[in-house]
């Protein structure tokens, strides 16, 4: 392991020996005497967890508040700090009173940036980066909500395509989240099992997955000629010719000519860049280097197990820290994610999995009750690694590490990045756990971690005491103050 090695961070501090549930039932009593200290910096941020964005509408667990998020976007140094107010954008009433109802009081660094970019005139085409977390939806939704004319309010005009239908339910979330106080706003989502068939569809926004936009279109029950915006979230994925690629060109290619593209993800790899340039020529363009793209609020540590066997010893071992916020369990295959669901159920813990050979209302019942809190553990597949919003997630389990290529040879960086972006949304922090078991697994994490320069912590299982308190503290800390905090240098600088 001596290469892993060189990228590995050993905890710190010496083993803490601590009876696992006195310190929690300890740290509640701290909490609950801290919730009213913390209240007024908590309530600087209400997000994913709000009712309008499908989530279950509760105060977070009333975690140590580190910093707050007022603190977090004056801070120049961190994705969520922009030089821009959204007065300064000439948005309408409307969107202003739509985000300022959902407590966006200020833009991070992205919306920021590319907003002006997006509502410039004549409209131009653009692909914004920005790391995992960081609000890009609802910068491409105030640019639709921006540029749709809503004196028209069933005729098409802006159409947002995501890889899953998920990502699409939560994208619509969105839309009528921050336009809520526009009227009529009509959006529809095309995707599976949605739209009735053989009817037009009569909204202007429509967020759905490639295939049925593409169908839809097909069948003349959408209407595209007066369609002004198309956006692809997720579009390194989007257009990966692996993937969906065919499936979105062959969307575009039945738009009108004039419409305005906008490309959005954390992840732009270089194999899809001049394909993505294409797609959307002569756009504006945020990017960000590949070293800035591992957001700081997240903790990435690994196990090392000692078999393929022992890997899910050590996942039964962790569901008590898994519980104290919610965790997402990502595995390789649907058959897999149904197995270990089946295993740890069978062992007593409270699991759901989600994958895509449920059918679509299972898949949004499911979605749903994770967002609302009912469940707190979800082992899936790569079908939730992008996009999905749920604040409360503190930790992510790679169970397996991401492959890709022939017969899985390549280890995919960019997969591991969305996968762990689950945890850490918007200046949260969280903790990400990969197990490694064999040379492959290890080489692929180690391949991973050079790519992005990650600095992995190793877990010992050897020591599960101090493994736990480590994770447990990483998982109260609902800030990442210490991660964004201007260094010495950075203030000496600023003096
Ligand atoms: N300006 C803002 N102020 C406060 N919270 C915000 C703001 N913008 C977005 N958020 C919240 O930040 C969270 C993350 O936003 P979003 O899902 O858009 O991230 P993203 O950049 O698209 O992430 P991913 O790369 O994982 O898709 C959401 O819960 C959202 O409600």
């Amino acid at each position: 392991m001596s290469d892993l090695a060189s990228r590995i961070t050993k905890p710190d501090e010496p083993a803490k020996k601590v009876d696992w549930a006195e310190s929690v039932e300890a740290d509640e009593n701290k909490q609950q005497a801290e919730a009213e200290a913390a209240a007024g910096a908590a309530e600087a941020q209400v997000d994913g967890a709000v009712e309008e964005l499908g989530g279950s509408g509760l105060q977070e667990p009333e975690w140590d508040v580190e910093v707050s998020l007022s603190e977090l976007q004056a801070n120049e140094a961190t994705p969520f700090h922009s030089a821009t107010q959204w007065q300064d954008m000439g948005l309408s009433e409307d969107l202003l009173k739509g985000l300022l109802a959902l407590k966006f009081l200020k833009p991070s660094k992205v919306q920021g940036k590319s907003l002006p970019l997006m509502l410039s005139d004549p409209p131009r085409n653009m692909m914004a980066q920005s790391q995992s977390g960081t609000g890009k939806t609802a910068a491409f939704v105030t640019a639709i909500l921006s540029r749709v004319d809503f004196t028209k309010p069933d005729q098409p005009q802006a159409l947002a395509l995501a890889p899953s239908r998920e990502l699409a339910r939560q994208i619509e979330g969105v839309v009528n989240a921050i336009g809520r106080f526009i009227e009529p706003l009509k959006v529809a989502a095309a995707i599976p099992g949605a739209l009735p068939r053989d009817q037009p569809v009569r909204s202007a926004v429509i967020v759905g997955t490639p295939g049925t936009v593409q169908d839809v279109i097909k069948r003349r029950q959408l209407d595209v000629s007066q369609l002004k915006v198309l956006v692809l979230d997720e579009a390194d994925n989007m257009l990966d010719q692996q993937g969906m690629g065919d499936q979105c060109l062959r969307v575009k290619n039945m738009l009108p000519k004039s419409v305005q593209i906008l490309l959005f993800s954390a992840t732009f790899p270089d194999k899809v860049g001049s394909y993505a340039t294409k797609f959307a020529p002569n756009a504006h363009s945020l990017k960000l280097q590949r070293s800035e793209l591992t957001v700081k609020g997240i903790s990435q540590m690994f196990i090392d197990c000692a078999d393929d066997n022992i890997k899910y010893d050590v996942l039964c071992k962790l569901y008590g820290l898994m519980t104290i916020g919610q965790s997402v369990i990502f595995v390789k295959t649907r058959e897999s994610a149904n197995e270990i669901q089946r295993r740890m159920v069978a062992d007593g813990h409270k699991v759901s999995a989600l994958h895509a050979a449920f059918d679509g209302n299972e898949r949004d019942e499911l979605l749903s009750k994770f967002r609302q809190g009912e469940n707190k553990v979800l082992i899936t597949t790569n079908v939730l690694a992008r996009g999905i919003d749920v604040s409360t997630v503190s930790m992510v389990i790679n169970y397996d590490i991401p492959m890709k290529g022939r017969g899985d040879s390549e280890p995919d960086a960019e997969t591991y990045l969305h996968r762990i972006g689950r945890t850490g949304r918007f200046g949260r922090v969280g903790v990400s756990i990969s197990f490694v078991y064999d040379k492959k697994s290890y080489d692929a994490l180690l391949g991973i971690a050079n790519t992005y320069g990650i600095d992995l912590v190793r877990l010992d299982t050897d020591d599960w005491d101090e493994a736990e308190e480590r994770v447990k503290e990483v998982i109260k800390k609902n800030r990442a103050q210490a991660a964004y905090a201007p260094s010495a240098t950075d203030n000496a600088k600023a003096s």
